[in-house]
């Protein structure tokens, strides 16, 4: 460029850069070429021109000889803060950059200096200029004066962002750091920002704080500033790099965008704090809150415009002590410890767990409260121990509950020297209720219950159901036997009163088992175990009383235990044995069938009836193994007849309730009559009536099956039940058994000869043939066969006997003609 052109291409640039304060073009100029150029100069300024040095206090003085000069030449606007013929190598400062620049060829930075006579605070910005395919040094180096603070001040204003306060030192290893702008005026605190940025050979950082104004507005959300400090950063840096570049519509955009970005942020920032679920808060050192989110709102009950400036133990019931301190503890503290109860508007109390973050703010401390409304998660723990220790249909205690009461209470009675009263319930019919009227209303008659108890026994009593139909109620305290008697009395008239359920008046009542804790037992088990002795003593004693726990019951307890386990080694040592009693048509005398009979030969206790042994096993799991050996047996035997010839013969075997309910029963039958190769209308069960009348649509079901397979079905017992005219309709059956106990005083009891001949003539109405059991006499066999009756069974004819003995008692009875006694 022509000297000429110089000044007003300058001029053109400085006017858009107010910052840049002078721009200059230093030439280099060989020692030999100075006076030519002094010369030259002073002629195109008209006036005098020298290279000058700095001299003393800055003034000019002609410049020492040396090699080469750099000169300001140029020099717009004219004698600010570059002074015409000022030689940059004369100045440690200047020479170092100019040095860098002529050496790298890139804009370099000097150290900031006071230029002018203001002393203003600058830096000269340095560019060697090249001339293409020309080698050797630089022809000159350009210069720009910019004036950082002002540069700063304007790029603040840029972002649009007032709440900063700003200080900017060089910090260039160098030499100590040199500050260049200051609004912050004080020392580096740890919520200051700070950034370095390294540029034309030099290093400055440049610390951003907030100022007090938007601290108090924005206290609570720390993190905002740290953002926003962030994004201001970046784009005053860039605006820095791009002002030295020259590139301002780039600078203005990148600020822009910075700006946009930190605006979004903060309204992000805002949206996702009024939208958490927890309520936020921030309180100050005294304990009054700062701000507070939209959730904060709406769980304390307040106006969000009336939160800031309430004091927090308005909300919360804190611990006591100092606010500050109370709150610096709970943001050390474990979870358990920051479970506190919130306080709403109107004063209820609410359960909220609080974590606390302590902010230590421009001076002061600062506490953002995080809160979490514990209502609901409480409602569910309840919900669930609730679940856990209670009885769903009746809200009593669960098994699980009362085992944990009572261990309590009796660790109670051991402290105090009292006593614990245990009582086992167990109702009467419930089970002929719930499956005659239906499960709904046995679970009416469960919840009836319960309530009785509830109304009768104290608060402090433990009522619990263990399921089924047994409840336990345990008393604690100075009990007398009497006491508990008089309590236990109550609760069995109390429950046999009659229940109105779903409109019908319902019969029931309860057998009661009382155990005392020190007397009876010692321990929750043993507690449990004798009652329940006691209430089965009850039971067999006719339903509807109490009974106390005594040894003699355990006896008898200990008894069945033992007994039932003979009775499993029993059947691994083959001791049972099926014994057959003959049945004997009553027209022509012959035997038509026989009964089976279980034996069980006990090494030591001899022969062991049914009647010891049926009712053990069908209170334990063993009637099913026993009940099938007994079918395997009762097969084999119809087998061997076959084969002896005897292939017309019925044999009975009797089936108890518990095998009925089985699933495995037809399957089991369909396998063995399969096995064994015979005629299943060879075969008849004996069902009792009450087993019958049990679950009478369930009967109906399998006596339909067993039909279905040819399978004989007789009612055993018959009179001694329930039996519903209707159902014995219904029922697929093909023989009715009349009981022993009708039969036996048929001589003596008119009662009992009219329901003898009444069941004959009834059963014949139905098609059904019909057996007395139990004969002993020949006027009771001759009176059974007056009244139609068709079949007989008893001592009369023959006792029970083994299978070889029945052959032996069957040869004999063909070889002579039938008498029927
Ligand atoms: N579930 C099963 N029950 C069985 C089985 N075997 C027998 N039992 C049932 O046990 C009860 C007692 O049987 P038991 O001691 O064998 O008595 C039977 C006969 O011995 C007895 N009886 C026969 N005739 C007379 C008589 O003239 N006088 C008299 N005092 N007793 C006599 O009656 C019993 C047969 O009764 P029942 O079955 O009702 O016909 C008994 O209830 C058996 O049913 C088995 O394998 N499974």
């Amino acid at each position: 460029m022509a000297p000429r052109g110089f000044s007003p291409a300058a001029r053109a640039y400085l006017m858009q850069r107010p910052e840049v304060l002078a721009m200059g073009w230093l030439p280099r100029v060989p020692d030999r070429e100075r006076d030519a150029l002094e010369s030259w100069a002073s002629s195109y300024y008209r006036s005098p021109f020298q290279i000058v040095d700095a001299g003393p206090d800055n003034l000019p003085q002609p410049a020492a000889r040396r090699p080469v000069y750099y000169p300001a030449l140029l020099v717009e606007p004219d004698d600010r803060t570059l002074v015409l013929g000022r030689d940059f190598m004369s100045e440690a400062k200047r020479a170092d950059a100019l040095g860098r620049a002529l050496a790298t060829g890139k804009a370099v930075a000097t150290a900031p200096l006071r230029v002018s006579r203001e002393r203003t605070l600058a830096i000269h910005l340095l560019q060697a200029a090249t001339s293409a395919g020309v080698a050797g040094p630089p022809p000159g180096v350009l210069v720009l004066t910019v004036e950082i603070d002002r540069h700063l001040a304007q790029a603040l204003q840029q972002a649009a962002f007032p709440d900063l306060l700003v200080a900017f030192s060089d910090i260039t290893p160098d030499a100590a750091p040199i500050p260049m702008l200051d609004n912050i005026g004080r020392s580096w605190r740890e919520v200051d920002y700070t950034r370095q940025l390294a540029f034309g050979g030099r290093t400055y950082q440049l610390r951003l704080a907030p100022t007090p104004a938007y601290l108090y507005e924005n206290a609570g959300w720390q993190s905002w500033f740290v953002l926003t400090g962030g994004l201001l950063l970046t784009g005053l840096l860039g605006a820095l790099l791009l002002v030295v570049s020259g590139e301002r519509a780039q600078i203005k955009a990148q600020v822009r965008d910075s700006t946009a970005r930190l605006r979004e942020r903060e309204a992000r920032l805002e949206a996702i704090l009024n939208n958490a679920a927890d309520a936020i808060i921030t309180v100050d050192h005294a304990g009054l809150l700062l701000s507070a989110n939209a959730a904060a709102a709406v769980l304390f009950g307040h106006a969000p415009e009336q939160l800031p400036g309430i004091h927090l133990d308005q909300l919360l019931d804190l611990p006591e002590g100092e606010i500050h301190g109370v709150l610096a503890r709970l943001a050390r503290s474990d979870a358990s410890e920051r479970e506190l109860a919130g306080v709403a508007r109107n004063g209820a109390r609410f359960p909220l767990s609080i974590s606390v973050s302590e902010v230590p703010l421009a001076g002061e401390d600062m506490f953002v409260c995080v809160i979490h409304d514990l209502t609901e998660q409480r409602r569910a723990q309840e919900h669930i121990h609730r679940l856990a220790h209670h009885d769903t249909l009746t809200g009593l205690e669960n098994r699980l509950s009362l085992t944990q009461h009572l261990e309590q209470l009796l660790a109670q009675a051991r402290r105090n020297g009292h006593s614990v009263a245990l009582l086992f319930l167990d109702l009467d019919h419930f089970k002929k209720i719930n499956d005659s009227m239906g499960h709904q209303a046995g679970d009416m008659l469960l919840i009836a219950v319960a309530q009785r108890l509830r109304e009768l026994l104290r608060d402090v009593d433990v009522i619990a159901r263990l399921g089924g139909d047994e409840f336990i109620v345990v008393m604690e305290g100075a009990l007398t036997p009497e006491l508990v008697g008089t309590v236990a009395i109550r609760i069995v008239q109390s429950l046999s009163t009659p229940y109105d359920i779903g409109g019908k008046i319902v019969h029931s009542g309860a057998s009661v088992g009382c155990a005392m804790f020190p007397g009876d037992a010692d321990s929750a088990e043993t507690l449990m175990r004798h009652a329940d002795t006691a209430m089965y003593a009850a039971k067999s004693e006719g339903r509807g009383n109490f009974q106390f726990f005594s040894q003699a019951m355990n006896a008898a307890t200990h008894e069945r235990v033992m007994m039932e386990n003979r009775l499993w080694q029993a059947l691994g040592e083959n001791q049972f044995e099926l014994y057959l009693q003959p049945q004997v048509s009553l027209g022509s005398g012959d035997v038509v069938g026989a009964e089976a009979l279980l034996r069980w030969h006990h090494p030591e206790l001899g022969m062991v009836t049914p009647s010891r042994v049926i009712p053990i096993a069908e209170e334990s799991n063993l009637i099913f193994a026993l009940g099938d050996w007994v079918l395997v047996r009762a097969t084999e035997v119809l087998a061997e007849w076959r084969r002896d010839g005897m292939q017309t013969l019925r044999l009975a075997v009797n089936l108890s309730a518990r095998q009925c309910q089985g699933r495995e029963l037809l399957p089991r039958l369909d396998q063995l009559i399969a096995r064994a190769g015979i005629d299943p209308a060879l075969l008849e069960l004996e069902i009792t009536e009450s087993t019958a009348m049990r679950d009478p649509e369930a009967t109906r079901g399998l006596l339909r099956e067993l039909r279905e397979r040819g399978i004989h079905v007789a009612i055993d017992d018959f009179g001694t039940g329930y039996s519903s005219l209707s159902y014995l309709k219904l029922f697929a059956i093909d023989r009715i058994k009349i009981d022993r106990g009708f039969v036996t005083d048929i001589e003596t009891d008119a009662n009992d000869a009219a329901i003898v001949t009444a069941t004959v003539s009834l059963a014949h109405s139905l098609g059904l043939t019909v057996v007395a059991e139990g004969v002993e006499t020949a006027y009771q066999s001759s009176f059974l066969r007056s009244r139609g009756c068709d079949e007989a069974q008893g001592y009369l004819f023959a006792r029970p006997m083994p299978a070889a003995e029945f052959r032996s008692f069957m040869q004999a009875a063909r070889a002579r003609p039938a008498v029927v006694p």
